[in-house]
């Protein structure tokens, strides 16, 4: 396999990019540009170098900008769908699922990553919670939530095909549906290693999120960061 040798086979790096981009309200999101580069092109870029095949899941009618080194299916109603699709589009025994949203992700994240899924053959990058958590009442404070011990999930999240395969055929079965795809495996009883991950991972959500990718861009593309 490519760049990673603790891994034993092939590895793939699977990019849901369907979505619509609703919050953002710029058009399919995954073809918004930041510092004129797409938030796919971005996200392809940064793990084709790391994994053996990248595959990208698109909205119908798209198409991927000539040149870019992944190969395109086509995604489903939800991420959950995309995703699924996409497993079923490769035979790498590993696969590392990224949310084409988040386009600054740091190589050593990855390599992190890769190292903790032999364990548990499940891993995913996440930050702890720094800030103070309170449920909303009606709009007023409604009660601290302790955030010792609470994490907030990113991607990539990393995992033998086979397991999350199984993990997505469960889900299918019983009609589950979450917002990730390590909380599918959760879901079974069966571990998820949470590895480290990085503030610059954040997902491209609202316009405030656009903004603040424009500002990091400047100095990510200028190799100025620590990254
Ligand atoms: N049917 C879908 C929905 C989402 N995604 C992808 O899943 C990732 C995370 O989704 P999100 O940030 O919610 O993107 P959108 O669904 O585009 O945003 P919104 O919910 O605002 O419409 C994105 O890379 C998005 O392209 C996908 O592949 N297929
Ligand atoms: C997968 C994810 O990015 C982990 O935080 C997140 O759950 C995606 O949520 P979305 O509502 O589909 O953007």
């Amino acid at each position: 396999m490519t760049g990673i040798c603790f891994l034993a086979g092939r590895t793939a790096a699977l990019i849901p990019a369907a979505g619509s981009g609703t919050r953002l309200g710029l058009g399919p999101k995954a073809f918004v540009e930041v510092a004129g580069k797409s938030l796919l092109v971005r996200s392809v870029a940064a793990l084709a170098p790391l994994v053996d095949e990248v595959l990208v899941a698109l909205p119908e009618g798209s198409s991927l900008p000539e040149g870019l080194p992944a190969r395109a299916i086509l995604g489903g109603e939800t991420r959950q769908d995309s995703v699924r699709r996409l497993l079923q589009a490769t035979s790498a025994d590993v696969v590392l699922v990224h949310d084409a949203a988040r386009p600054f992700l740091p190589a050593h994240v990855v390599h992190a990553l890769l190292e903790a899924i032999p364990e548990t053959g499940a891993a995913t990058v996440a930050l702890p919670v720094a800030d103070t958590l309170v449920r909303g009442e009606a709009g007023r404070w409604g009660g601290l939530v302790p955030r010792e011990s609470l994490w907030a999930v990113q991607t990539p999240q990393g995992f033998r095909r086979e397991l999350l395969l199984r993990a997505h055929a469960a889900a299918r079965a019983e009609g589950f549906a979450a917002t990730d795809d390590a909380g599918l495996v959760a879901r079974l009883g069966l571990p998820v290693t949470l590895v480290p991950g990085d503030a610059r991972l954040f997902k491209v959500t609202t316009p405030g999120d656009l903004a603040l990718a424009q500002a990091l861009a400047r100095v990510w593309d200028a190799g100025t960061d620590d990254a």
